[in-house]
């Protein structure tokens, strides 16, 4: 029997809801455990025919077609429109539900939108996930699994700062207390990504933002596990698309995954284990296309049987290389350096630094034009000697928490890397002494990561 004690939240990615096959996988799924009573959803993802995410087609609409323009992906908005409809008309008829209910809606919100700038921005790109929900609502309905739909707009799940990249406002969690209640026998499907900000008007989070959904929920309702289900097996120790032996992690830590996802393991937002640590809600990466696989399981703390266990890449990176004699003696100098690049909404990475010398490492997307400004800042305020850029560099970042009482394995990767001949153009040891970095140049970091795994996991 059902107890609310042994609650599961799960979310299902944009692969697992892709079409009409993958949503009565889920649905099966969820009827395989009555535990499984709040269900996010993703917007439909790349299916064999679309190569682009719907998001991706929302966001190419509302920003007139640059969105892929600038991806050098010449897909017109009228072709992302066609698109998107179809998508939708067709998963109606494959799911044998209501078309007009929703294609309805949908063509209204996207041909008679008034909204301009950000806001346009952010309603459209949550349309995907708004009418998925609507889609998988009606579909589990008809098969007779009671599901009562949950939109962000009704119940307040309330987002700050922007529009188009909004944090969650502790007012949320209140929110989605009082409004699953779990009196009814039902299942709760809520679509992810998007809210509202305290205008209601529609925000949404940063991309990938079904995991924070997820998340939220998860901390809010206090849920026994955060079921996260995707299309892989799990996490695996290397990206599966760059290295075909890679394995299945089968335990890792919140600390381990965080630094994982944001260097570069794509396959779960960095942000969203955040409150499930602070509660210690276990979370679970499972394979919609193989139930039956464990996957990985995140917990707060593991038994460490090896020193990493696992090597994320990041592409795509760029370093400014800053020089000035006696940088290192000026209080200050860092501080105002990472204002500046602040000032130009940069993120920025790691900053080794020496005595003459800092580089700032960024994604080098970021820097599309703003570096020629950026670089005159830098010159005119910290009166530096030189700034040098150094694009297209890659982060290899090896993690685990059992380098904390055997930190060797950082001469085994230098030493590997050394036998194959791949220079290295840096490297950095994290304070927490879980992870370190080396850079290499992105020509040769396929094979550095290939080699790393080999020799060392
Ligand atoms: N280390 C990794 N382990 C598993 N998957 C990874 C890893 N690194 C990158 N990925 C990619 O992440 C993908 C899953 O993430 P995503 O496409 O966002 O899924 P979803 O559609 O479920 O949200 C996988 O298909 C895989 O290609
Ligand atoms: N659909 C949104 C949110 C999301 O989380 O998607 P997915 O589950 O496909 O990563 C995006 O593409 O960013």
């Amino acid at each position: 029997m059902y107890s609310e004690e042994n609650m599961k939240v799960c979310k299902f990615g944009g692969s697992s809801v892709k079409d009409a096959l993958q949503i009565k996988k889920i649905v099966n799924i969820i009827k395989a455990d009555e535990d499984r009573k709040v269900i996010v959803v993703s917007a439909p993802g790349r299916d064999e025919i679309h190569d682009e995410k719907i998001t991706d087609h929302l966001l190419n609409l509302a920003t007139n077609g640059e969105h892929f323009e600038n991806q050098k992906l010449f897909i017109s908005i009228d072709e992302s429109k066609f698109a998107i409809i179809k998508k939708f008309e067709k998963l109606c008829d494959d799911l044998k539900i209501d078309k007009k209910f929703i294609v309805d809606y949908l063509k209204k919100d996207l041909e008679n939108c008034k909204l301009k700038g950000d806001e346009r921005k952010a309603f459209f790109l949550s349309r995907g996930e708004h009418f998925n929900s609507k889609v998988i609502t009606a579909y589990m309905n008809s098969v007779g699994l009671k599901t009562k739909l949950m939109l962000p707009e009704e119940f307040g799940f309330i987002l700050s700062d922007c529009l188009t990249n909004g944090k969650v406002n502790s007012k949320t969690h209140e929110n989605i207390q009082n409004a699953f209640t779990f009196k009814e026998n039902e299942v709760y499907l809520v679509p992810g990504f998007y809210g509202v900000n305290e205008k209601n008007q529609i925000a949404v989070m940063s991309r990938g933002g079904s995991d924070l959904t997820g998340g939220e929920l998860a901390y809010a309702l206090d849920a026994d596990i955060y079921e996260n289900w995707t299309d892989t097996n799990g996490v695996y120790n290397v990206d599966p698309r760059v290295v075909s032996e890679a394995k299945v992690i089968p335990r890792l830590t919140f600390k381990e995954l965080r630094l994982l996802s944001s260097k570069g393991f794509n396959v779960f937002h960095f942000n969203a284990m955040l409150n499930c640590k602070k509660s210690k809600i276990p979370i679970n990466i499972r394979n919609t296309n193989n139930p039956v696989h464990e996957g990985t399981l995140i917990l707060s703390e593991r038994v460490p049987m090896e020193d990493l266990v696992g090597i994320a890449k990041l592409d795509n990176m760029a370093s400014i290389h800053i020089q000035k004699d006696m940088l290192g003696e000026e209080i200050g100098f860092s501080a105002e350096l990472l204002k500046i690049f602040g000032e130009f909404g940069i993120n920025t990475y790691h900053y080794p630094t020496d005595k003459d010398d800092i580089a700032i490492l960024v994604d080098q997307e970021d820097l599309k034009g703003k570096i020629n400004n950026l670089r005159r800042q830098i010159e005119k305020r910290l009166k530096t000697n030189e700034v040098n850029v150094n694009y297209n560099i890659s982060i290899l970042t090896l993690v685990g928490i059992g380098l904390r009482q055997n930190s060797f394995a950082i001469v085994d990767a230098i030493t590997a890397l050394k036998e194959k001949n791949i220079p290295f153009e840096m490297f950095d040891m994290s304070p927490s002494k879980i992870s370190f970095h080396i850079g290499v140049s992105q020509n040769v970091s396929d094979i550095a990561l290939k080699t790393l795994k080999e020799e060392l996991l």
